[in-house]
């Protein structure tokens, strides 16, 4: 059995529906992967979430074509002054902002967008997320209002479910269309590709199996990347800059200062943006912060359990 820690983290802010993250961290001959698939996800779903820590502890990463990353600074569904204080506070020139949330209305995006922008100024790119809340009519007047709220928007992210509703709204808007969900949720992410139903393919280390599994897939898919987060730790964060790193071509900012969404690091620094770009490099990783983050026993051997079936005969 390798070297294993549990931790246990909260977030500032709820985000998609969780307000603590948990995973595993596990180190071998490369340095500390981290496993932290989202607690609902069965064993198929979260085996490439261990191949991504695998890569990471096992192996490490093809080298890098740049040493800084730009990022984007995230904006969860939240009243528009804490929006524009978060966006203010960053120094990122670009900021994703969540949309279309459970329990929300569209009056409540169009003044959380029109925050974003007046925090960021007329230079910076707004790009909003709506985890494929809308169908198809919803979105196409949900979509030109935030454009018009945000003073243009750079992307809207998987407005609607499918990748065939996908196909049919991008051809509805002017705004592009970026596939999120549709491609690191689904059977086949090519179908993306096929149906001509994203302008931008968002990848994620964790969900796609690694970073050489999301390199062959940008090479595939044909289309602009972004490379964005699971809001892991700076362990994990540090397989999606090796990725952004790694890219032949990188055209977008990445989602990937995310751990200022959670209250504390496994890091002796924490991978944060300075001046809206991530350092490429592997973080050290804190003993001191992994026994305060340690998560409790029943937690613990919840992981463990868990990695045990998900990794099956492999020895982890
Ligand atoms: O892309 C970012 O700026 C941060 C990461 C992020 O938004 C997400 C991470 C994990 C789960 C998601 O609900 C969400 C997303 O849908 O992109
Ligand atoms: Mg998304």
């Amino acid at each position: 059995m390798r070297d294993l820690h549990v931790f246990s983290i909260p977030l500032r802010t709820r985000f998609r529906g969780i307000t603590v993250r948990e995973g595993v961290l596990l180190r071998g001959p490369a340095g500390w992967g981290e496993f932290s698939p989202f607690l609902e996800y069965d064993d198929a779903t979260s085996r490439p979430w261990l191949a991504c820590a695998r890569e990471a502890a096992d192996e490490g990463w093809p080298a890098p074509l740049r040493e800084l990353v730009p990022v984007n600074v995230t904006v969860p569904a939240t009243d528009p002054e804490h929006a524009h204080a978060i966006v203010s506070a960053g120094g990122c020139r670009t900021a994703k902002v969540k949309v279309a949330e459970r329990g929300q209305t569209l009056a409540d995006d169009l003044a959380r967008v029109e925050a974003v922008r007046d925090a960021l100024g007329p230079d910076g790119l707004v790009r909003v997320d709506a985890n494929g809340a809308w169908d198809v009519d919803e979105a196409v007047r949900a979509i030109a209002a935030i454009d018009r709220a945000a003073g243009g928007l750079e992307y809207v992210e998987q407005p609607v479910t499918t990748v065939e509703d996908l196909a049919v709204v991008r051809r509805r808007v002017g705004v592009p269309v970026a596939a999120d969900e549709s491609i690191r949720r689904a059977e086949d992410p090519y179908r993306v590709r096929d149906l001509e139903a994203a302008d931008v393919a968002v990848l994620k280390v964790q969900p796609l199996g690694g970073v050489r599994a999301c390199l062959r897939i940008a090479e595939d898919i044909g289309l602009p990347v972004v490379v964005s987060s699971a809001i892991e730790s700076s362990v994990g964060i540090a397989a999606g800059v090796a990725l952004a790193a790694a890219l032949p071509e990188l055209h977008h900012a990445s989602g990937l200062a995310t751990v200022q969404m959670l209250t504390d690091d496994v890091a002796v620094e924490p991978l944060l943006p300075v001046d809206g770009m991530l350092r490429v490099g592997r973080p050290e990783v804190d003993l001191d912060a992994l026994a305060r983050l340690a998560a409790p026993a029943d937690r613990t051997d919840h992981w463990r359990a868990r990695l045990a079936s998900v990794g099956q005969d492999q020895p982890t």
